[in-house]
């Protein structure tokens, strides 16, 4: 059986700050809350929602440190110890993440409330979630509500919604090698999660000039794509329509770069030499990354071309049960380096 879940509301405009309350009494989440943060989203969010929340609730916190399956660990203990009814996550892609994770294994509901537009976990219901090596994909359930507060996602450095394009664009050359892995090894493939995938990139291509502008605009159209890409992967029943070989590629980065970019920049990146490789056009994806100020070479992603190069020849091997572009083998290292070159991302 294949259930498919989605989240009950999902509240995008200003100041939502005080409606996290609101949406906990219409669901009837309970009293215990815990509130999960990371140390700079404290400061942007996590505070202010914590204490709106104490008028009302019994209030619980913590800081998150990252995608780690210790943190999913420590969350989780928390809220078996203090009997939590629901969690609430202010964040980026990575407090999310193990908000999702945690909460799923200790079954109860999760609030997501992001910082940014940066990533399309905010209402998938997969997370990404690094243990030993590279990270991996590990369901979950999706937020029961998702606040999309766009003054405060405004308040993230314009190369956060970059990047949010970047992870939706990846969708792309995402849904060409689930097509493929479809074809060649009989891979399960949802043609409707594949079409509301690709709508996503394509909205996002199409309003690329208004996003460019980074006003509140341009931040209801990204929310909405990584909204709408969120809910293709939970029709899925996985990352697939949404994480091909541009992200085992900024997977491969995020372990071997001193200091990586952030993830919708690499996909995004990569989504270029992965639909090059693909024979699609590639120009076009890494015209529309440009118009929205988002990397499309090593250079401004700020990472070693040698890096790129070795990135692209071991992406291969982070997921093999996931197939892609990349094939069993993978890359050679001069056929990495033309791809490389021939895209201008070297
Ligand atoms: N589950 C899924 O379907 C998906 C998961 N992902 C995952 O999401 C993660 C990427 O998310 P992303 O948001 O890019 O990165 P992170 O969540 O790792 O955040 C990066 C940094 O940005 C900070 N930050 C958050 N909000 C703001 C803000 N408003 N202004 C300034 N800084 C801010 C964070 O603060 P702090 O230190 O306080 O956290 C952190 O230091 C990856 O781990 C990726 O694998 C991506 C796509 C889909
Ligand atoms: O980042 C994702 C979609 O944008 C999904 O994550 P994985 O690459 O970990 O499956
Ligand atoms: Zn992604």
């Amino acid at each position: 059986m294949h259930l498919i879940e989605f989240p009950r509301e999902v509240l995008l405009g200003e100041n939502l700050k005080s409606e996290v309350k609101n949406v906990a009494r219409r669901l009837n989440l309970g009293e215990r809350v815990l509130v999960l943060y990371g140390p700079k989203t404290k400061e942007i969010a996590g505070k202010e929602v914590e204490l709106d929340l104490k008028d009302a609730f019994d209030v619980h916190s913590l800081t998150v440190w990252g995608p780690y399956m210790k943190e999913v660990e420590k969350v989780e203990k928390k809220i078996l110890d203090l009997a939590i009814e629901w969690v609430v996550a202010v964040g980026g892609g990575s407090i999310i993440d193990v908000a999702k994770l945690a909460s799923f294994r200790a079954n109860v509901p999760f609030v997501s409330f992001p910082t940014t537009a940066s990533h399309d976990g905010i209402a998938s219901a997969n997370a990404s979630i690094k243990d030993l090596g590279a990270k991996t994909s590990v369901k979950a359930r999706p937020p029961i509500a998702v606040i999309a507060d766009v003054r405060v996602i405004k308040t993230a450095p314009h190369r956060y919604l970059a990047a949010g394009v970047g992870d939706v664009i990846s969708n792309i050359t995402a849904v060409r090698d689930w097509k493929l892995a479809h074809k060649i090894k009989g891979e399960y493939f949802s043609e409707y999660a594949a079409a509301l995938s690709l709508m996503s990139a394509k909205m996002v291509m199409k309003n690329a000039d208004v996003i460019r502008l980074g006003n509140e605009d341009a931040v209801r159209k990204v929310v909405k794509a990584l909204i709408s890409s969120g809910v293709a992967m939970s029709i899925a029943g996985s990352s697939r329509p949404a994480s091909g070989a541009e992200h085992l590629f900024s997977h491969a980065l995020d372990m071997l770069a001193s200091k990586p970019a952030l993830h919708g920049e690499q996909t995004g990146v990569g989504t270029i030499i992965m639909a090059y490789l693909h024979g699609i056009n590639w120009r076009k994806i890494r015209e529309a990354l440009k118009r929205v100020g988002a990397p499309t070479n090593a250079y401004e992603l700020g990472i070693d071309p040698e890096i790129i190069v070795e990135a692209l020849t071991i992406a291969h091997t982070i997921r093999p049960e996931r197939y892609t572009i990349l094939g069993r083998d993978g890359l050679t290292k001069e056929a990495a380096r033309r791809a490389a070159e021939i895209t201008g991302v070297i």
